[in-house]
């Protein structure tokens, strides 16, 4: 996969190149069958699906995904004052369903700790491990620190090894929420079975190009016909900031929005939550 001599074609393959060798010490450092008996000891997982659906029915709005992420490549810094617990607690006041929290340390500023922490807090929304998972060893160690869920995506995936890390997902109690950014990707992953919950990612990974008619594109015709056959819930994600946005990705089709910037660059992220919303969504 790697070649040493080469620079990547873009930033998404950079991140993967690193993860490569990221993992590979990790893994060194604890290797599967130490994961494997942590695992027994570790509390159950929450029921990261059956939050967005609960949220949806309660609020008839898509159910927020909210993203504990200091910083990105494409934005840099997006808050100085970075506390994750405090911004994990404040997301669940305002009434988000689920919580997103950036593990990957060199390209987002987030940690694994970062997720162990909100996790042991006490805050009860179910957790995402937003990571660029590369190896199904990132899953077992995501659920040891506390995931209820795992992002998978399609641009890094082939879909055989979607398939078997859904499988892995399911059989840790883990939700997997495989991420699309365009046809060809949705096209292949509707046609990976078990795949429950998809994200369209209105920015591009290679280019950082945010465009939020990317989430009305892919569920136009019949992919969204596939889509609702399967019972799937859509994600729509990144680039969302008002209620006019919301309502535009609703109208599309989504049942459930995951927002990062727009909510942790506000001094009470409670309050952005329903600014984002135009209304109060937490009871
Ligand atoms: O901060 P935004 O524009 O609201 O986006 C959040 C989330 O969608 C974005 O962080 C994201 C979506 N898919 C990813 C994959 C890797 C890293 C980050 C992401």
């Amino acid at each position: 996969m790697q070649n040493e001599g080469n620079t990547p074609c873009n930033i998404l393959e950079e991140i993967i190149w690193y993860k490569d060798k990221e993992v590979s010490q990790m893994k060194e450092k604890k290797p599967l069958i130490l994961l494997k008996k942590q695992l027994s000891g570790a509390p159950p997982t929450r029921d990261f699906l059956g939050a967005l659906k609960a949220s949806y029915s309660r609020t008839g709005l898509p159910a927020l995904i909210a993203e504990v992420k200091k910083a990105s490549p494409s934005r840099g810094v997006l808050r100085e004052d970075f506390n994750p617990v405090e911004i994990a607690k404040a997301y669940e006041k305002g009434g988000a369903a689920c919580l997103s929290v950036l593990t990957d340390q060199k390209y987002f500023q987030g940690s694994f700790e970062n997720l162990e922490a909100i996790r042991n807090a006490g805050v009860e929304c179910p957790l995402l491990c937003k990571e660029f998972v590369i190896e199904a060893w990132q899953i077992y160690y995501a659920r040891v620190k506390g995931a209820d869920a795992i992002l998978l995506i399609a641009a890094v995936l082939p879909n055989l090894d979607i398939q078997y890390m859904i499988k892995i997902c399911k059989l840790l109690g883990l939700t997997a929420l495989v991420e699309v950014h365009d046809e060809t990707e949705m096209d292949r992953v509707l046609g990976i079975e078990g795949v429950e919950l998809i994200g369209i990612n209105n920015r591009d990974l290679g280019t950082f190009k945010v465009d939020i008619s990317n989430t009305k594109k892919l569920l136009e015709g019949e992919r969204g016909e596939k889509i609702r056959e399967k019972g799937i819930i859509v994600v729509g994600e990144s680039g969302l900031f008002t209620p006019a946005d919301i309502g535009y990705v609703q109208e599309a089709g989504v049942k459930a929005v995951l927002v990062g910037e727009s909510l942790v660059k506000q001094e009470d992220p409670t309050k952005g939550i329903s600014g984002l919303f135009g209304k109060d969504i937490s009871c």
